[in-house]
Formats: structure tokens, sequence, C-alpha cells
């Protein structure tokens, strides 16, 4: 039987961001809050357990540290701070640890914006 088990944290963290629309604020130096979600797929070993979820909290909180208030437009590796960059830069930091990371999450309760990153599978 195949799972998905799933590990949620969140980070506080500030940027700019240069829009088309509502441009004004967003250009500006501000904070969010973002949640994130990360998700690990697999059958479930003679444990019963796809993977530890103590070890999927561990490796969070590590990368965690990179982003928890930080100016994310100075994260290297970032790239412009968006929610799709931030999926992608957490999917390419864990990737390495969780072989079996199956998608990526990142929302902003505050506005109701969300951003999945999902690879194509093969
Ligand atoms: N495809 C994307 N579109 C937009 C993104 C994104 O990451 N990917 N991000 C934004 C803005 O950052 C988002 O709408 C929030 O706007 P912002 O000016 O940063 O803050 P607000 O004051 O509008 O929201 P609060 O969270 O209430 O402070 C837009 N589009
Ligand atoms: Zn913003």
């Amino acid at each position: 039987m195949m799972f998905e088990i799933s590990q949620r944290f969140f980070f506080d963290a500030a940027h700019t961001l240069q829009r088309e629309i509502e441009a004004e604020g967003s250009r500006r130096v501000h904070g969010h809050t973002y949640h994130a979600e990360v998700f690990v797929q697999g059958e479930a070993n003679a444990s019963g357990m796809v993977m530890d979820l103590g070890f999927i909290r561990r490796e969070v909180a590590v990368l965690r540290e990179s982003l928890d208030h930080h100016f994310l437009d100075e994260v290297p590796d970032l790239g412009t701070p968006t929610l799709e960059n931030l999926c992608a830069y957490i999917y390419k930091r864990l990737k390495p640890i969780l072989p079996n990371l199956s998608a990526v999450t990142v929302e902003r309760h505050s506005i109701g914006d969300k951003c999945t990153y999902r690879p194509a599978q093969g």
C-alpha cells in the first residue's frame, strides 16, 4: 500500500516583490508568516512507517533556520521570493535527504495564497 505522510511548519520572513498590480506595498520591505508542508511517499516498512516523522521534523528544523527571520531577497539560491521559488528552494534542499519527497506546499493564510510543487513522475 502506498502512503503519503507530511510535516507542517511555519516561518516568519521579510521580502520585497516587484509586481505589475498592487505594486506599491509589495515593493517595500514587509513581512509574512509562511506555512509550509512537505510530503513523503512510500510503502510502510516493517515498523509500520513510511519514515519516522521525527526524522523529517529534524531535517525540516535545519532547513527552517535558513528562512525563519531572514530577508528572503538575500537568501542564497532562492531567487525572487515568490511562493513558487520557496517551494522549489525547500524541495531542492530536502530532496537529497528525503529521496521520496513527493510534494511541497507554501501558503500565506492571511491572504489565502498557496503554491504546490509536485515534480513530474518518471
Ligand atoms: N504567482 C504568485 N503571485 C503572487 C505571489 C506569489 O508568490 N506567486 N505573491 C504575491 C504577494 O506577495 C502576495 O499577494 C502578498 O502581497 P503583499 O503585498 O506581499 O502583502 P499583502 O499586504 O497583500 O498581504 P498580507 O499577507 O495581508 O500582508 C502576489 N502574487
Ligand atoms: Zn509580500
